[in-house]
């Protein structure tokens, strides 16, 4: 029944105070109002609804987005929402959009990448939405190999121009989101050519359309790249083509911040790292991180709930059959994800200190940590997107067949998160990144450069490495051993931040008690998932083996009467988790019920095409059954 709270069984049984850990997993009491208070006005307002977009073409899925990013920047104008409470706003709209590269990518790009004149020149613009922009890198050729790009930006000290021209169909920019119908501005990646002298990949902003009736400008030839993984999904974003035609722009607007090109055409690298370039990218990585605990976080909550609602087998006499959540099956796969969200919070919480720290030591040229900066971005966000696509797909087969409805909310969920394991960095490429970074560190072993910080530990390695430095293979030879190796890093990594995280004040009753089973949760299910490396190498015995998984199965059975209390602890609208599976009430079969008949194809008692199609086959058969 409506208004019943089917879950109140299970909310009893919390050993915690949910509220107190509702501000932890927000982050601090002003976070948590924050995000209470904008979740409940998104989901209170029927401007944002979403409930029909799986029902949608794509022309009238794209269309419903740009309403309703256009009535979020009113409502974000009307209410004079700060840019924290703006942000909040676009999150639990929860509909990917060209202003995602607008504020995500575009922005940071000009903070990170222009001079103090740029930023002042076009952030006024950009931040009024007078205009809008995308991050134009990738090419049809070329994603990955970011020096292999092929766009060309050829200084003409004439006219003190660029002119930006994509010379091979493999040139063409291709995905940048916002970029196929929407954007009138880009950041595009181009190879800079100085008195025919080469100077790798820079920033350029662009014009593409016109900001009088939004036309492509001359030269400019620009659409949507079509259809994308999933119905509704990425469907309502724009991900583009672009294509140059020697399009010139003025010399001020080639990002000056790494290097510089002056009105006489002579080349300048500032005395920073040609990586900065890259540096939207590391920022990138590091909001993609957080992006993965609400991720998995929004599965999980679905699927725990719906394991309390779900009852299958198991009935004595008569009486109800067993909740599924009590089945040690569906807790050995369930528990550890619901521990994988609170720790991808954590190390979200860290990474974030991580690159502030790392931008207040460029602002003094402090270079010192921008190598570990770049692994550890580069890593969690690869380690954390994997583990949460997979997480999301495990919480589908967790709901068993509802779990495979739209009205689940798990596979849009899913085919909206999929390609994070993909965009900002193919997540196989990044870990080689992270490989690259410890074979430096374990090269550097010995000499006076100790390693510090997230790497601290490889002294310990020190010993073997100098009786094997001389056993070199190839790094590529080695690949798939060295990616294995820089995961077991960023797993230590995780680990580590969580118990650090404990060792804080965390106020509330239980609290701390719960976090401390989560995070022994999490370390032991890796210790168990990987025994075999941990046995190979003698990192533990057989019967420590045994012992990590009886303690797991305890542990399981500490979480259990928590469970729900941890869920609520997300503090998810649910509008925002848009899943009937793991409404709040727990009253799913009704709703599951009602659901059904709002789809299109029950309007009609008798479907389109019986008489076409149906009528005549069966005619026929009965013909046939007469023979
Ligand atoms: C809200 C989410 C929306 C998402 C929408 C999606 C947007 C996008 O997808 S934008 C496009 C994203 N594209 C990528 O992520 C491309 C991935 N590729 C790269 O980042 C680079 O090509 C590379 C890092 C894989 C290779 O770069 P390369 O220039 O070839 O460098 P090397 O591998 O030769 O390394 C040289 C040296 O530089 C260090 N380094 C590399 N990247 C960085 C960095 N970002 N920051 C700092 N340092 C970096 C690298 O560690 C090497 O150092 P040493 O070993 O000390 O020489
Ligand atoms: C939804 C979505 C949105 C996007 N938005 C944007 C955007 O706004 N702006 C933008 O510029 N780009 C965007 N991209 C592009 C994205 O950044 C690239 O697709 C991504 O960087 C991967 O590059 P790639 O496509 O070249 O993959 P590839 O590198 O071609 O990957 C193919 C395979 O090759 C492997 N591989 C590649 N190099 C190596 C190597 N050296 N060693 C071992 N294996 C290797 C990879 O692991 C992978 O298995 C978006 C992509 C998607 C899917």
């Amino acid at each position: 029944m409506e208004g019943v709270d089917h879950l109140a069984h299970e909310r009893n049984k919390s050993e915690f105070d949910v509220d107190a850990m509702k501000i932890v997993w927000a982050g601090s009491p002003h976070a948590f109002d924050v995000s209470d208070r904008i979740s409940k006005l998104v989901a209170s307002d029927p401007g944002f609804r979403k409930d029909n977009r799986s029902t949608l073409s794509r022309k009238e899925l794209f269309k419903n987005t740009l309403r309703k990013a256009a009535y979020a920047w009113k409502t974000i104008v009307d209410l004079r929402l700060s840019e924290e409470e703006a942000a909040k706003l676009r999150f639990y709209v929860d509909e990917p959009a060209f202003t995602d590269l607008h504020w995500g990518m575009f922005i940071p790009a000009i903070k990170g990448q222009g001079t103090e004149e740029q930023q002042q020149k076009w952030l006024p613009l950009a931040y009024k939405m007078q205009i809008i922009g995308c991050y134009a890198q990738t090419e049809l050729g070329h994603g990955s190999n970011v020096q292999g790009l092929e766009t060309t930006a050829t200084f003409d000290p004439q006219t003190d121009e660029f002119i930006i021209h994509s010379p091979t169909l493999t040139s063409s920019k291709w995905w940048p989101g916002g970029l196929g119908k929407v954007a009138t501005h880009a950041i595009a990646y181009a190879r800079l050519i100085v008195g025919g002298r080469e100077h790798g990949v820079n920033g350029f902003i662009v014009q593409l359309r016109s900001l009088e009736d939004h036309s492509p400008l001359l030269g400019i030839t620009v659409g949507d790249i079509g259809m994308k993984f999933g119905n509704g999904a990425y469907n309502t974003m724009d991900n583009g083509v672009l294509r140059f035609d020697h399009v010139r722009i003025p010399r001020n607007q080639m990002l000056m911040r790494v290097s510089q090109v002056t009105c006489e055409g002579k080349y300048k690298q500032s005395d920073v790292p040609r990586q900065l370039v890259y540096g939207t990218m590391v920022y990138v990585r590091q909001t993609i991180v957080a992006d993965a605990s609400c991720a998995l976080s929004r599965a999980v909550c679905i699927a725990t709930r719906y394991s309390a609602v779900r009852r299958q087998f198991g009935s004595q006499n008569g009486g109800p059959e067993t909740q599924v959540i009590d089945y040690k099956t569906q807790q050995s796969r369930l528990f550890p994800l619901l521990a994988s969200a609170y720790a991808f919070r954590f190390i979200g919480e860290w990474l974030k200190w991580l690159y502030a720290d790392v931008t207040q030591r460029l602002q003094a040229n402090d270079f010192s940590t921008l190598p570990e900066a770049h692994a550890c971005t580069a890593g969690l966000k690869s380690l954390t997107t994997t583990a949460t696509a997979d997480g999301i797909e495990e919480c589908r087969k967790l709901c068993g067949g509802h779990g495979y409805l739209c009205s689940s909310g798990l596979p849009e969920l899913f085919a909206v998160y999929v390609p994070a394991c993909t965009y900002e960095g193919d997540n196989t490429v990044l870990l080689l990144q992270v490989a690259r970074f410890l074979m430096k560190t374990v090269s550097q072993l010995g000499s006076s450069k100790k390693p510090v910080g997230t790497i601290a530990y490889m002294t310990r390695v020190e010993h073997l490495m100098q009786c094997r430095c001389g056993v070199q293979r190839g790094f590529a030879e080695l690949s798939v051993d060295l990616v294995e190796a820089a995961v077991a890093h960023c797993q230590l990594i995780v680990v580590s931040k969580f118990i650090e995280k404990l060792q804080q004040e965390i106020p509330g009753k239980g609290v701390k008690q719960q976090l401390e089973v989560l995070c022994n949760i999490y370390a032991l299910f890796l210790l168990h998932k990987h025994q075999g490396d941990f046995l190979s190498t003698g990192c533990i015995t057989p019967k420590h083996a045994a012992l990590a998984n009886d303690e797991l199965r305890s542990l399981y059975s500490q979480v259990r009467p928590n469970a729900i209390a941890l869920v609520d602890a997300f503090n998810y609208t649910d509008h925002y988790l848009g899943s009937i599976l793991g409404c709040y009430d727990g009253n799913v079969y009704p709703k599951l019920y009602e659901a059904a008949w709002k789809d299109p194809l029950n309007e009609s008692v008798v479907p389109d095409g019986y008489h076409q199609y149906i009528r005549p086959l069966l005619k026929q058969e009965i013909r046939t059954a007469r023979l």
